[in-house]
C-alpha cells in the first residue's frame, strides 16, 4: 500500500505527517503504521506518526501516535507543524485558526516573514494540576508540586503538570548530568502513573531561561518536546523560580521555545517547525 507523507520536525522533534484530507487509512491499522515507519532501519524513521485529519469541531484537527504505537492525547511541536502544513496547504483560510487534538481545541497563530511562515504561536490552554486528572496516584495533597518520589535507590522531587498528556518534571543542578537515560524509563512507566507520564529533567539557568530534556513516553528521549516545555514553565512557576506573565525561554536538545503562563492561566507556546522531505512510502503489511 502506498501513502503520501510529509516529513516536518519542531526543533529536531520530528514526526511523519499524513494529510488525511486525501489519505485513506484503517483506524485499526495506525499504531503498525506509526511503529513501521518511525523505525530508521526498516521505515523513514521518525518519533512517531501525526495524522492531519478534517475535524468537526475546528478548522483542522491532529492525532499523535508515539514511536511505540500508543497513541497520544497532545503534541506541542506537532501542533506547530500541523499549522504550518495547513496554512501553506490551503486547508485554512487565515492566519489564525482552530485545530482540535484529543486534548480539545487550541487556537494557532501563523507568523510570516517575506511570505514564508518563521513561527507559530499556539494558545495550549490552562494546565491541569489536579493529581487525579494528570492521573497519578498518590497521597490525598491535590496538587502534586516538588513531591518526594523514590525510584530505584534515590528519592527525587516531582512537580506534575498535564498539558493534555502527563508530565513529571523534575528540577535538577546541572543539564548535562541529568540521570535521562537511567531513570527516564523507569519514571515514565513507573506504577504512580497509570496512563504513563512524559518525564522532564529542566535547569533554572535564571527566572527568564530553563535548560530542558525529556525521555517522552512512547517514544524514548527527543530532541524536544512543546508540551513538556509548556509543562516545565509551569512547573518553574508553581516552584517560585520563573513569574506568570513572563515568556520564558527553554533551550531543548534541537533549539528554544518561547513559552509565557499568562496571567488569565492560559500558556502560549512559540517557535519554529520545518519541512523535511515529502514522498511516497511503501507499506508492506496494507
Ligand atoms: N513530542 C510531543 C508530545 C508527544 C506525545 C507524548 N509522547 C505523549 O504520549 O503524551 C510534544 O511536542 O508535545
Amino acid at each position: 500500500m502506498k501513502i503520501n507523507f510529509t516529513k516536518m520536525h519542531g526543533l529536531g522533534n520530528n514526526y511523519i505527517y499524513i494529510n488525511m484530507f486525501q489519505e485513506t487509512l484503517k483506524e485499526e491499522d495506525l499504531p503498525s503504521i506509526a511503529v513501521d515507519v518511525s523505525n530508521i532501519n526498516t521505515g523513514i524513521g521518525s518519533d512517531g506518526l501525526i495524522l492531519i485529519t478534517p475535524s468537526d469541531k475546528a478548522e483542522v484537527g491532529m492525532r499523535i501516535f508515539n514511536k511505540d504505537g500508543s497513541e497520544g492525547r497532545n503534541c506541542g511541536n506537532g501542533l506547530r507543524c500541523v499549522a504550518k502544513y495547513a496554512y501553506e496547504h490551503h486547508l485554512v483560510h487565515s492566519d489564525h485558526f482552530t485545530i482540535e487534538t484529543k486534548a480539545g481545541i487550541v487556537d494557532a497563530y501563523i507568523t510570516l516573514e517575506n511570505g514564508d511562515v518563521s513561527a507559530i504561536t499556539v494558545d495550549m490552554g490552562i494546565p491541569e494540576l489536579n493529581r487525579r486528572n494528570i492521573p497519578m496516584i498518590g497521597t490525598n495533597r491535590e496538587k502534586v508540586v516538588s513531591e518526594p518520589f523514590d525510584i530505584g535507590a534515590e528519592t527525587l522531587e516531582v512537580t506534575a503538570v498535564s498539558m493534555g498528556n502527563p508530565h513529571a518534571v523534575f528540577f535538577v543542578d546541572d543539564i548535562e548530568k541529568s540521570p535521562l537515560y537511567e531513570l527516564g524509563p523507569s519514571i515514565s512507566t513507573d506504577h504512580r502513573f497509570p496512563e504513563g507520564v512524559n518525564c522532564e529533567f529542566i535547569e533554572v539557568v535564571n527566572p527568564r531561561e530553563i535548560n530542558f530534556r525529556v525521555w517522552e513516553r512512547g517514544s524514548g528521549v527527543t530532541q524536544a518536546c512543546g508540551t513538556g516545555a509548556c509543562a516545565s514553565v509551569v512547573a518553574s512557576i508553581l516552584n517560585g523560580y520563573s513569574r506568570k506573565n513572563e515568556e520564558v525561554c527553554v533551550h531543548l536538545g534541537g533549539g528554544d521555545l518561547w513559552i509565557k503562563w499568562a496571567a488569565d492561566g492560559h500558556v502560549w507556546m512559540r517557535g519554529p517547525a520545518e519541512t523535511v522531505a515529502k514522498g511516497e512510502y511503501y507499506w508492506l503489511n496494507g
